[in-house]
């Protein structure tokens, strides 16, 4: 197994078929032919589609983080404006921003883009933000063992500007943080300051 393909031996499999079968009777209650030509392939699109949004539904993403290297390095590391796209799991549309993931190194550092690969895969289930934003912080603290861990999400809400009460342009902000970030203002401002700050 590759830290680019966490999928267990037990891998679940979307059950195709069941999602068509699923699909096919939405749009006939909504009031569509799912047997016309426009629509004939869309059941099978969807299921595609499904087993691509939750494709981190039965990953473990902390297998991204076994892979340390020994450094000296005691200071913030910081990977700014990873872009995600999650599927809000009140409504299953997506809800698409940014996450910042920073921690205080301790000797060790993980590869830069496995705090990515970290974000993709636990954005790739049915989510809410703030369970997110805190398997993310969860993630990297326990695995790394960081002095502090910050992660910050921002994110636009597709049920909240598409539809519903219709906000176009509004923004979640949520932050996880985690050891000498939550305990000490300074140092949490610092990071603030480097996800948010002029450093843009
Ligand atoms: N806290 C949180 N709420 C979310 C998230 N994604 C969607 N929601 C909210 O989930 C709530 C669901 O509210 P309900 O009253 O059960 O559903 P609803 O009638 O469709 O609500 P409206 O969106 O207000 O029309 C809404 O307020 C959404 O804005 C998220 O990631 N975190
Ligand atoms: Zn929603």
């Amino acid at each position: 197994m590759t830290s680019t393909d966490s999928t267990s031996a037990a891998d679940f499999s979307v059950d195709h078929p069941r999602i068509e079968k699923a699909v096919r009777e939405i749009l006939a209650a909504v009031g569509e032919d799912p047997d016309r030509e426009g629509l004939l392939e869309t059941p099978a699109r969807v299921a595609r589609m499904y087993a691509e949004m939750f494709s981190g539904l039965h990953k473990d993403p902390s297998i991204h983080l076994q892979k340390v290297f020994t450094e000296s390095y005691d200071e913030v590391v910081l990977i700014k404006d990873i872009n995600f796209c999650s599927m809000c799991e009140h409504h299953l549309l997506p809800f698409t921003g940014k996450a910042h993931v920073g921690y205080l190194a301790e000797g060790k550092v993980v590869g830069l883009s496995k705090l990515a690969r970290v974000v993709e895969e636990v954005a790739r289930r049915p989510q809410v933000q703030e369970r997110m934003t805190e398997q993310i912080a969860n993630l990297v603290e326990t695995e790394l063992g960081a002095r502090g861990v910050a992660v910050v999400l921002e994110a636009t809400h597709s049920c909240m500007t598409m539809r519903g009460v219709k906000k176009p342009g509004s923004m979640c902000m949520t932050s996880s943080m985690r050891g000498v970030f939550r305990e000490n203002l300074s140092s949490r401002a610092e990071i603030l300051g480097l996800i948010m700050g002029s450093a843009r």
